[in-house]
């Protein structure tokens, strides 16, 4: 089977792109079987540039094509924020508990109707032999006042989707993944995924 290393150290990203990737007959590596690879730093100040800085670290230590996602949420009513910093809103201990409970401390006195949300995901490919490409994908949603719902990762159980009536957190893996941020993101990355011969 075909394989593609991701250059993520999150669970949660990661099952995710096992399924997304399982579509195009695709085993997905992350460097959480890679424990001694360092941290990159992301110092980039959008989603995109952090998810080029990713890539191309990773793909210059394997000497091998390497897909990155850098994504985070963006709230109407907090100015976009916690937006590229959405990991480490809370600390620098990246804790999705802590950063849920300061969203939802901020976002105590805000009406029902100004609580819109989007997720954004930028996806880079880069590889000893072409330049890096880059695409992305968003989600729009609300944010509740609780959370809601067992599934997923991050900031997912305050996420409501209206099309779907559900949080994030409340719906099936396989159903989050039809209409995420990533699955958008993923879809605009399918004509790359021949053409790098990623396959
Ligand atoms: O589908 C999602 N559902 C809920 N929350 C999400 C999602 N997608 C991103 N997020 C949040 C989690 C984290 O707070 C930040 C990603 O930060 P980001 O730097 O891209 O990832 P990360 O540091 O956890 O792992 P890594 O850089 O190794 O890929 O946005
Ligand atoms: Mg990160």
């Amino acid at each position: 089977m075909k394989s593609v290393i991701i250059a993520t150290k999150n669970k949660g990203k990661a099952k995710e792109f096992e399924r997304l990737f399982s579509k195009y007959g695709m085993e997905v590596k992350t460097l959480i079987d890679f424990p001694d690879v360092p941290d990159i730093e992301e110092t980039g100040e959008t989603f995109e540039e952090n998810a080029i800085i990713k890539a191309e670290a990773i793909a210059k230590l394997a000497n091998s094509i390497v897909v990155a996602d850098d994504s985070g949420l963006a709230i109407d009513a907090l100015g976009g924020r916690p937006g590229v910093y959405s990991a480490r809103y809370a600390g620098a201990e990246k804790n999705d508990e802590d950063n849920i409970d300061k969203v939802l401390s901020e976002m105590e006195a805000v009406n029902e109707e100004e609580r819109t949300a989007r997720f954004y995901c930028a996806l880079a490919v880069a590889g000893p032999d072409f330049e890096t490409i880059t695409v992305n994908g968003t989600c729009e949603g609300m944010i509740l006042n609780e959370r809601r719902g067992s599934e997923g990762f991050g900031y997912d159980p305050i996420f409501y989707v209206p099309s779907e009536g559900k949080t994030m957190a409340e719906m099936s893996p396989k159903r989050k993944n039809e209409l995420s941020h990533r699955a958008a993101a993923m879809k605009n990355l399918e004509p790359y995924i021949e053409k790098l011969s990623l396959m």
